[in-house]
């Protein structure tokens, strides 16, 4: 359930025409609805209700800083990924103590800025990483508390791109390797091992791989009181699907039952990573039909968003519902909807039905709120969209658009 719907036949956000947004901020633009942020954390949180549990928000869905302050302001803790996603993170005022980081590669600066932070655990993925965070801690002379990223090998039967919890894959460890990691931990001199941890891949919709991956974790939790260690949390990671096209993933309160039964007799503290299941039917990306043209084998679409602004069509074929922001009758024809990038993989929709549009036509791209701007690049010289935030009948420019001087800002005059 989300706050943009249509009004006499005109999309809106929450209380506020697209239109309007579009005179204001120009295209493309990504618009963000505050209230649908909040119902979606608040549905994803109460699903634990009951059980002690910490909802730490993946700051790679969606790192506007606006977004991150509405969460925190919830009571959100995050999901970290590099230096620069805890520069954001505290800049948004998140709790270091509701921060936890994962990721196969921190580099050392990046180690040494949480640890002076003293965020809650790092997610650690190797033992050379392990030995790594002990280094730093020690020259720092701090306890660095850390979990496990445990690969369960369990098919989360998803995108492969975005598989992480098999045994291919280059996440976690492997169950033996996570044993005589947890038994390195338990010697090195500035680690403190707390939790357990895994996140076995995104866009699911079903539970049963996350049922399956835990079942996995509690026989291994089962195997770790032999080490004597005092592991008080199991982070989940995130993972949970949303609905792009036909997709019926679970109600995050389904996700929360079956993985609070399934944890009823341990005494774990549990941390969930969720990014898309909060943002991503939380954000639009509006873009304007520049041209249409007919070729003898295809209808096209051209826009002015491209792969550069939204990647994940091009990325992983992904389905983005695209719809006129002024509703349109008539026959449907099929055509591709593409960007002006020089790709032939630049493209948001490929065969789709769609109302005869005409130039200056506004599209809406929807199920953008997460991974949208966060994978934008400037491919091609295009300066980012803007990013808004709306609340009811407000809109605040939540990330200006880019400008041609943004382009050049950090390269030098060579000659
Ligand atoms: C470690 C980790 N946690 C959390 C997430 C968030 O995943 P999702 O957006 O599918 O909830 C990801 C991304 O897949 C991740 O890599
Ligand atoms: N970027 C991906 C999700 C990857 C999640 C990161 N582990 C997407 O757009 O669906």
């Amino acid at each position: 359930m989300n706050f943009f719907e249509y009004r006499n036949g005109e999309l809106y956000a929450e209380d506020i025409s697209i239109k309007e947004l579009v005179q204001e901020f120009d295209t493309p633009l990504y618009v963000y609805s505050a209230k649908t942020l909040r119902r979606h954390y608040e549905a994803f949180d109460s699903a634990f209700e009951g059980t002690r549990h910490m909802t730490c928000f993946s700051v790679k869905a969606n790192s506007n800083i606006c977004v991150l302050k509405l969460l925190g302001q919830m009571g959100a803790g995050v999901d970290i990924v590099s230096g620069g996603e805890l520069f954001r993170a505290l800049k948004a005022g998140i709790d270091p103590q509701k921060i936890v980081y994962s990721g196969v590669g921190k580099r050392e600066h990046e180690i040494r800025e949480a640890l002076l932070s003293n965020i809650l655990m790092f997610n650690v993925e190797s033992r050379q990483e392990l030995e790594r965070i002990n280094q730093v801690a020690s020259e720092m002379e701090v306890q660095a508390r850390i979990s496990l990223r445990i690969n369960p090998d369990v098919d989360p039967q998803t995108h492969p791109y975005i598989s992480t919890g098999l045994k291919k894959n280059k996440f976690g460890l492997e169950l033996e390797q996570a044993w005589e990691s947890y038994k390195l931990a338990r010697e090195l001199s500035n680690i403190e091992p707390v939790g357990i941890d895994c996140h076995i891949g995104s866009q699911l919709t079903s539970v049963e791989p996350f049922l399956e991956a835990l079942e996995r974790i509690k026989s291994f939790y089962g195997r770790l009181q032999e080490l004597g260690l005092d592991i008080k949390y199991l982070d989940l990671g995130g993972g949970l699907g949303i609905t792009y096209d036909q997709e019926e993933p679970p109600h995050p309160a389904e996700f929360g039952r079956a993985v609070k039964e399934s944890l009823k007799d341990t005494d774990l503290t549990l941390i969930l990573e969720p990014g898309r299941v909060i943002a991503g039917n939380a954000g639009i990306m509006v873009t304007r039909v520049l041209y249409t043209k007919g070729t003898p084998s295809k209808n096209f679409v051209i826009v002015d968003a491209a792969m550069n602004d939204l990647m994940r069509p091009s990325l992983y074929g992904s389905y983005h519902r695209i719809e006129p922001v002024q509703e349109k009758s008539g026959r449907l024809y099929t055509a591709d909807v593409v960007g002006p990038i020089c790709e032939t993989g630049d493209f948001l929709a490929q065969g789709r039905e769609l109302p005869r549009l005409e130039q200056d036509d506004l599209l809406a791209v929807h199920s953008a709120g997460a991974y949208g701007f966060t994978m934008a690049s400037q491919y091609n010289s295009r300066p980012r969209p803007a990013e808004v935030l709306v609340d009811n009948d407000q809109a605040v420019l939540a990330r200006r658009r880019e400008v041609y001087f943004d382009l050049l800002q950090l390269e030098e005059q060579c000659f």
